[in-house]
């Protein structure tokens, strides 16, 4: 007998919904009343919210088919030395084999199977996303996947990508602003995202910060509701996601699969991967397919899968109530008899793994025997989406544009950068650290003098050193702390890395900017440099200039490596190049590796900063009642000083230079 909680749901089903009503896909579905927005609240159906849906109009079903797909990749074994890897040539191990399916519109499609059966490399492939080669066809609507399709389609992975720092609705709303066309209005979009909210039963939580790492947010019932808000903002014809229940309560889990049935019912296609679901979710999916070792051993109607196990000789145990738990255990090879054996042990774990292999290959033949013959011939069949390809073709152009304008994507990726790096853009450490270094480094050059060279020569040289440092080291991590969203975002289609990466460069500007005019500001004057305003404005060009070709340096190192703590190395190794061949430390420097300083930004910078501070007539005292011309100095006669331009212009190079390197990295992610 079925538990009492098995028995009944709980959660919210739109009323006049029945679980296997498969819609007929000849319908028109802009137009029938049944396809609007589903709407789930915390109480239950809320139908005011989808009356003020914007989305309804652009709905456009798709029909997903994917046959035969197979998926090896290449690994490398665990033996080999520690400095030079592997010596072992690289093995082939094959992740999906001979999987097929057809989803309608309409329909929800669960995919089961033990632990690294390959649901979530099969739900990637189905997504556009999967790296690597996939053999076998996976069409929508008997097409390719285009970027048409991209931008109807959506994915919600398994780990949820979000801004911690954001809210609930300020992270849908920057996503309707970036992922609505550009023909809905503002005010449009907006109502968007609240409607959403409303439809997900996030009204509790819209201002409360997501969270994550250290920062405490909302659950992870209500992360992973805002994932798919997300997707469900640009109501997507296809919705792949990967293991959206993992990890919750079984109520918030019944609620989300309801959720999921009901996007289903509104028209649209739905897979998604499921670890283990209970029997009330199950009941909630049309078709499920199931793998075993990456090989499908059923594909079909939920709904029939204990007829089918049972026709080729697989029977529940009496203790089976949930169809599931059975097919799970068949997709390990485990039957009602090797149960059994289980308990009475007769030769051991080994015969136990036989037994479960030579299950999995009676299973997996029976699926090409009994299931794949009829599939193979659903496939050959022409569906009303499929005809209808060739004429929206014309309007592929259309479909193929970005959403949102260049600007529109600048401005709200600005604005929500800006929001989510408030935090540490004025964060009191950071201010503190700038503050007490050019309070210390002040009262140590304290009101130097020209007659002191040696050690106003070296203020500057500090100022070229520390600004140098700073800036690349706090750029470093952008690129490889964004990489999941970047990738997450620019896999849907959202925005042009272009208005990404100018939105992000420009958005740390003030913070880089702000800190070293305070700094140079408060240091240049208590170290008694010339007090000369426009030698001051001068000097703090330069370095605020010496500072954005650092920060293009950390920005190129970060995207290259994509990895913080490579990238960390590298740069404190060139930085400490840097200073030693920058010309302080040592004046003569062997020619055959004195062209070390020519790529050195902090050279250039620190030539600078001496070429504005000395005049060439400028002396000072260099005996008792000797006078020297600043220019005969041995440090600043080494520098070579000329014609400053030559300086500013090495730097533009470089500037220009590392960003578009950072940009070049992004654009190969
Ligand atoms: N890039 C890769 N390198 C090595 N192994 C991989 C790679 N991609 C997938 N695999 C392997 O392929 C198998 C299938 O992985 P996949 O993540 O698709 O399984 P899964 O069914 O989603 O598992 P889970 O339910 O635990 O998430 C696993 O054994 C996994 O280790």
């Amino acid at each position: 007998m079925m538990p009492p909680n098995e028995q009944e749901s709980s959660f919210p089903i739109i009323p006049g919904e029945s679980r296997n009503e498969t819609i007929p896909v000849q319908e028109t579905w802009f137009s029938s009343p049944s396809h609007v927005i589903p709407c789930l609240d915390d109480d239950g159906p809320s139908h005011q919210s989808c009356q003020s849906s914007v989305l309804r109009q652009s709905l456009r079903p798709i029909i997903l088919k994917f046959e035969e797909l197979t998926y090896t990749i290449k690994i490398q074994s665990g033996k080999g030395s520690y400095w030079f890897g592997s010596q072992e040539p690289k093995q082939n191990r094959l992740i999906l084999n001979g999987v097929s399916g057809i989803v309608k519109p309409g329909e929800l499609l669960a995919m089961l199977g033990p632990s690294g059966s390959g649901k979530t490399t099969l739900v990637t492939a189905l997504a556009g996303r999967l790296q690597g080669k996939l053999s076998g066809t996976v069409s929508y609507n008997g097409a390719p996947f285009t970027s048409s399709v991209k931008r109807r389609t959506g994915f919600v992975t398994q780990d949820d990508v979000l801004y911690p720092h954001l809210t609930v609705m300020e992270t849908l709303t920057y996503t309707a602003l970036l992922r609505l066309p550009k023909e809905l209005t503002r005010k449009e979009k907006i109502q968007q995202a609240e409607s959403v909210i409303s439809d997900l039963g996030l009204t509790r939580c819209c201002n409360s910060v997501i969270g994550g790492g250290l920062i405490r947010g909302i659950s992870g019932g209500e992360r992973k509701r805002v994932s798919i808000g997300q997707e469900m903002l640009v109501n997507p014809s296809l919705l792949l996601l990967d293991e959206p229940t993992s990890g919750l309560d079984s109520t918030t889990a019944a609620r989300i699969v309801a959720t999921l049935r009901s996007l289903a019912r509104g028209g649209r296609t739905v897979v998604t991967t499921i670890h283990q679901p209970s029997s009330r979710l199950y009941r909630m999916f049309d078709k499920v397919l199931v793998l075993s070792d990456g090989s499908p051993i059923y594909s079909g109607d939920s709904g029939r899968v204990m007829e089918y196990f049972g026709s080729i000789g697989f029977q529940p145990g009496s203790s089976f109530v949930n169809p599931a738990d059975f097919v799970l255990d068949l997709a390990n090879g485990i039957t009602s008899d090797t149960k059994q054996y289980e308990q009475v042990e007769i030769n051991g774990k080994l015969d136990r793994l036989d037994e479960q292999n030579s299950v999995k290959q009676s299973l997996i033949s029976a699926y090409k025997k009994n299931l794949y013959p009829p599939l193979k011939e659903e496939f050959s069949r022409a569906f009303p989406q499929d005809q209808t390809v060739n004429r929206s073709r014309s309007k592929t152009r259309l479909a193929n544009r970005w959403p949102t304008s260049w600007w529109m994507q600048f401005s709200v990726l600005l604005k929500r950068g800006l929001k989510e790096r408030s935090h540490e853009s004025f964060s009191g450490l950071r201010i503190f650290m700038v503050m007490s270094v050019s309070l210390l480094s002040g009262l140590l050059w304290w009101h130097s003098r020209v007659a002191h060279i040696q050690d106003q020569v070296g203020l500057l040289f500090f100022f070229s050193i520390f600004w140098g440092f700073l800036p690349l080291f706090n750029a470093i991590f952008t690129f490889p702390q964004e990489r999941p969203m970047l990738i997450k975002e620019r896999s849907s289609g959202i925005y042009r890395l272009s208005s990404y990466y100018i939105a992000r460069t420009v958005g740390d500007l003030p913070m880089e900017l702000i800190l070293p005019t305070i700094f140079v500001t408060i240091t240049y004057w208590m170290g008694g440099l010339k007090s000369s305003l426009t030698t001051f404005i001068m000097t703090l060009m330069i370095v605020l200039y010496s500072v954005l070709v650092s920060q293009g340096v950390g920005l190129a190192l970060g995207a290259i490596l994509m990895d913080a703590k490579k990238a960390a190395t590298l740069s404190s190794v060139l930085m400490l190049v840097f200073l030693l061949a920058g010309g302080y430390y040592i004046q003569h420097i062997p020619g055959f590796i004195a062209w070390l300083k020519y790529i050195s930004f902090s050279h250039y910078c620190y030539k600078l900063l001496v070429g504005v501070q000395y005049t060439w007539d400028e002396v000072y005292e260099c005996g008792p009642g000797l006078h020297c011309s600043v220019m005969d100095y041995e440090g600043i006669k080494n520098l070579r000083l000329g014609n400053m331009m030559w300086d500013v212009l090495a730097l533009t190079l470089m500037l220009l230079l590392y960003r578009f390197l950072a940009y070049v990295a992004l654009r190969n992610l």
